[in-house]
């Protein structure tokens, strides 16, 4: 499988991704020239440079992940990703601090002049009168938007004996509290706030949400800051706003266009402090999202679950620490539940037993659901398209847990319906490896991989001895075999690792064997 690099990422990232795929770094590539090669690849690694539009992953052939070195996934198109069923992940914590710090220290810049007073001396000027600041001590800090950006910052300026007024709708008056953080309506903040600081997404709900009609809302001589997005403030509206002396200063990192044009009119003010996006440009902060983003490619290209992927169920890292080891097995037991389901398919039920009940285990049933369809539709099914496959399908899907055990510390069944009757498939670990340990009712113990026939028949003799004539006519090694009592009385299960398929014609001479009920072949290593 193939990688594109194409903004400028830590090499640290890229090493980790050259140890399984090949890495191809190509940055500054016109919108042309990526759509032109992205068909090649399998998948995408940006930082903010490279516009991941519609028509880039509509003209994409093979891609399964997007990685974003950073936090904001503006820009990429992710509805059109998630539409064609591509994984778009971010690095969300990498970054953090950097751009807290940053946000501090342009806060501090703008409070002091000092940009403006280190160009005065550099001109030869030594100015002392013209640059007197203010201080940030008792002044009303107002932060929009209180996730980890905004709570590190109110954090740092609670230290510096700042008063904290937040707002951001989706956090609680308890979290805040704890913070020392008071929560406000928006216009109570900029009613209040001496300083404001933006810490929230560019969505179509945020943008241009510091306009004219909010800056009317503050008070006369408020400083800005944003090192979050540009088109969260009207630039224009900024710059009459600091014209007109309604607002004493602003500190921005980022733009609605970037690179930024010579002629905004932002560049022209001496009152604004700017920095071409830095926020995230400490050497802790790249290595740190690029190795990040590069463990949650190759997990979405080995086809394991991404926990900081933005088009999914995000996954809490405890919860997927406790679940990992689980998936390859539930998707094979997937894989093998379908391979073995007569007729039409209406609902897959998995049933969790054990200490597994304990944790949010939505996302290995998604494995089973994805192990099922992976075999019977041709479309790429991962575990962002999942769910909306099995919903147009209309495959109903349910998660049925007991904590109770009798025999295993952690057992998973799934029984899958379909309008011919059921079957059941269980499974559980040994150590780190999955086992499949009941098909149908019948205890069986058969390692998920490669090619396995199933074969139900009478526990009478010579049977299986038929069995083994006809593969070895044919030329096809048995590497392994099982026989598994059922609780129906006479009945077993024949479970043969082959190393290689058998073809259809040699099944139907199986089939045919006096005393067999059916052969069915499962391939574990297909999808
Ligand atoms: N300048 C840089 O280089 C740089 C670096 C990192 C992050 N960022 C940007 O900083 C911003 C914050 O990043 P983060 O890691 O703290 O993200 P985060 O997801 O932890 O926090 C964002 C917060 O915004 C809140 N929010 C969403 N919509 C809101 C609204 N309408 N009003 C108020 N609050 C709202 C959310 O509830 C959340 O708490 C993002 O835009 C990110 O892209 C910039
Ligand atoms: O890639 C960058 O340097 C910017 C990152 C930053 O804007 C982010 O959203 O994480």
């Amino acid at each position: 499988m193939k990688i594109l690099v194409s903004d400028p990422v830590s090499v640290q990232g890229i090493e980790i991704l050259q140890k399984e795929f090949q890495v191809d770094v190509k940055t500054k590539l016109s919108p042309e020239e990526l759509i032109a090669i992205i068909p090649e690849y399998d998948a995408l690694v940006v930082r903010s440079e490279t516009k991941v539009t519609k028509a880039v992953i509509e003209a994409a052939v093979k891609l399964k992940a997007i990685g974003r070195a950073g936090v904001g996934v503006d820009n990429i198109d992710v509805e059109a990703a998630t539409k064609k069923g591509i994984i778009v992940m971010n690095a969300p914590e990498g970054n953090t601090i950097a751009a807290t710090e940053h946000t501090i220290a342009m806060m501090m810049a703008l409070t002091r002049n000092i940009p403006q007073a280190y160009a005065s001396m550099k001109r030869g000027e030594w100015q002392r009168g013209k640059f007197t600041g203010v201080e940030v001590r008792g002044k009303t800090l107002g932060v929009i938007g209180l996730g980890r950006i905004g709570t590190g910052v109110a954090k740092r300026a609670i230290a510096m004996e700042m008063k904290i007024l937040a707002y951001d709708p989706f956090i609680s008056a308890e979290r805040a509290k704890a913070l020392g953080i008071e929560l406000g309506e928006l216009d109570e903040v900029f009613a209040n706030a001496d300083f404001i600081t933006l810490h929230l997404p560019l969505t179509s709900e945020t943008k241009n949400l510091i306009n004219q009609a909010a800056f009317d809302k503050m008070k006369t001589g408020v400083r800005l800051v944003n090192c979050a997005r540009g088109g969260v403030i009207n630039e224009a509206d900024l710059a009459a706003a600091i014209e007109a002396g309604k607002v004493a200063g602003a500190a921005i990192d980022v733009f609605e266009k970037e690179p930024v044009d010579p002629e905004n009119p932002l560049l022209k003010l001496d009152k604004v402090v700017v920095t071409p996006h830095l926020g995230a440009s400490t050497a802790e902060a790249q290595v740190g999202v690029a190795v990040d983003v590069a463990h949650g490619i190759i997990a979405a290209l080995k086809g394991e679950p991404v926990a900081t992927a933005v088009n999914m169920a995000p996954i809490p890292a405890d919860v997927l620490e406790r679940i990992k080891p689980f998936f390859t097995l539930a998707e094979k037991m997937g894989c093998l539940a379908v391979a073995i389901a007569d007729g039409r398919i209406n609902s897959i039920q998995v049933e969790y037993n054990g200490e597994i009940t304990e944790v949010d285990t939505k996302m290995l049933t998604t494995a089973v659901v994805k192990g099922v369809l992976n075999p019977i539709l041709q479309e790429t099914v991962n575990y962002v398209n999942t769910p909306g496959i099995a919903k147009t399908r209309g495959i109903a899907v349910r998660e049925v847990k007991i904590k109770q055990t009798a025999d295993f510390a952690d057992l998973i069944t799934v029984r899958i319906n379909s309008d011919k009757g059921y079957h059941t498939v269980g499974g559980t670990l040994f150590g780190q490896e999955g086992r499949i340990v009941s098909i149908d009712g019948h205890r069986v113990d058969v390692d998920p991989s490669g090619w396995l026939m199933l074969s139900p028949h009478i526990n009478r003799p010579g049977i299986i001895g038929k069995v083994g004539t006809l593969l070895g006519q044919e030329g096809i090694n048995i590497a392994s075999m099982q026989v598994g009592k059922t609780t129906t009385e006479g009945t077993n299960i024949m479970a043969l690792g082959v190393d290689s398929d058998i073809p259809v014609d040699v099944l139907a001479k199986i089939k045919a064997v006096d005393g067999i009920f059916g052969a069915k072949l499962v391939n574990f290593n297909a999808g």
